[in-house]
């Protein structure tokens, strides 16, 4: 499937009563802090590795996470993947509050996330074609449904030679695209990615930006972690920095590569 299609382009759109798809509100998150000593005997600031965070993401909009290594980047994801509860304060998703412990409702919420992984975390004894259609075989659609779009974006991610390869034979790089084309194939309405160029090359990362952002165009919302600074001064796109476990909001002037994407 190119960028320039949907498959199922209704649902990267929010609804009205989905304006905000991430919020956080006083979210703080310490890793060796349990709940009820974070509660009843307070908080030392200096255990804490996020603090306080209070931020949105409206649907559709697109933001990258940047910062030191250990400032806090997956950490966040992680909360917003519901793989890490905070400590201390409240997130919701989709204008759902988040209930801890309710496997029903993470389910269903992870249901709408394309989550592109830092260890990629691909099946070792699926071929390539098959990692990458496999959250659409899950969700019950025939091969002949999604043949020529998984295939188009395989291309798309520079892996149409590779259709059949296994993952052990695949480069990191490789591997790493492979990864992004599995989040993103069923359009999920919020795309979380960790570091997904930290593998490629300048122009191959390059190009994975671009379909992120005609991804975005289509109507999801989009937060990548990401170190790389050129990229990041490429695409434009506005930054949520962690610094000192606060987050700070940082603008770019738009430069080709949106405008190219377009
Ligand atoms: N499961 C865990 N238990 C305890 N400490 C953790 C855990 N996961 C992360 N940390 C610590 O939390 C801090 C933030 O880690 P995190 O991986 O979120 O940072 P990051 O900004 O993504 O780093 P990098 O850019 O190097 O990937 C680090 O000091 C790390 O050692």
């Amino acid at each position: 499937m190119s960028p320039q299609t949907s498959r199922t382009s209704g649902q990267t759109r929010a609804t009205a009563d989905e304006e905000i798809v991430v919020s956080f509100h006083d979210v703080s998150l310490g890793y060796d802090l349990g709940m009820p000593k974070a509660l009843s005997l307070g908080v030392n600031d200096d255990d804490l590795i996020l603090k306080n965070l209070n931020f949105q993401l409206p649907a559709g909009s697109f933001h990258f996470l940047t910062g030191p290594s250990g400032a806090g980047k997956t950490s966040l994801l992680k909360m917003i993947y519901l793989a890490q509860k905070p400590t201390i304060g409240t997130i919701e998703l989709f204008g759902e509050t988040v209930r801890t412990g309710d496997r029903t409702q993470t389910a269903q919420l992870r249901r709408r996330f394309g989550i592109v992984f830092q260890e990629f975390r691909l099946l070792e004894h699926l071929n390539v074609f098959d990692n990458a259609a496999l959250p659409l075989f899950v969700h019950g659609e025939s091969f002949k449904s999604y043949r020529d779009d998984v295939t188009e974006l395989l291309n798309w991610v520079g892996l149409k030679n590779r259709l059949d390869a296994m993952p052990h034979v695949l480069s990191g790089g490789e591997k790493q695209r492979l990864a992004i084309a599995r989040a993103v194939v069923t359009r999920p309405t919020l795309i979380l990615a960790d570091e997904p160029t930290g593998n490629i090359d300048y122009a191959m990362g390059l190009r994975i930006m671009r379909l992120f952002i005609e991804l975005n165009r289509l109507g999801a919302t989009v937060l990548i972690a990401t170190h790389d600074e050129g990229l990041v001064r490429a695409s434009g796109m506005p930054v949520l920095e962690l610094a000192n476990g606060e987050l700070h909001r940082r603008d770019l002037t738009k430069t080709d590569l949106t405008r190219n994407a377009k």
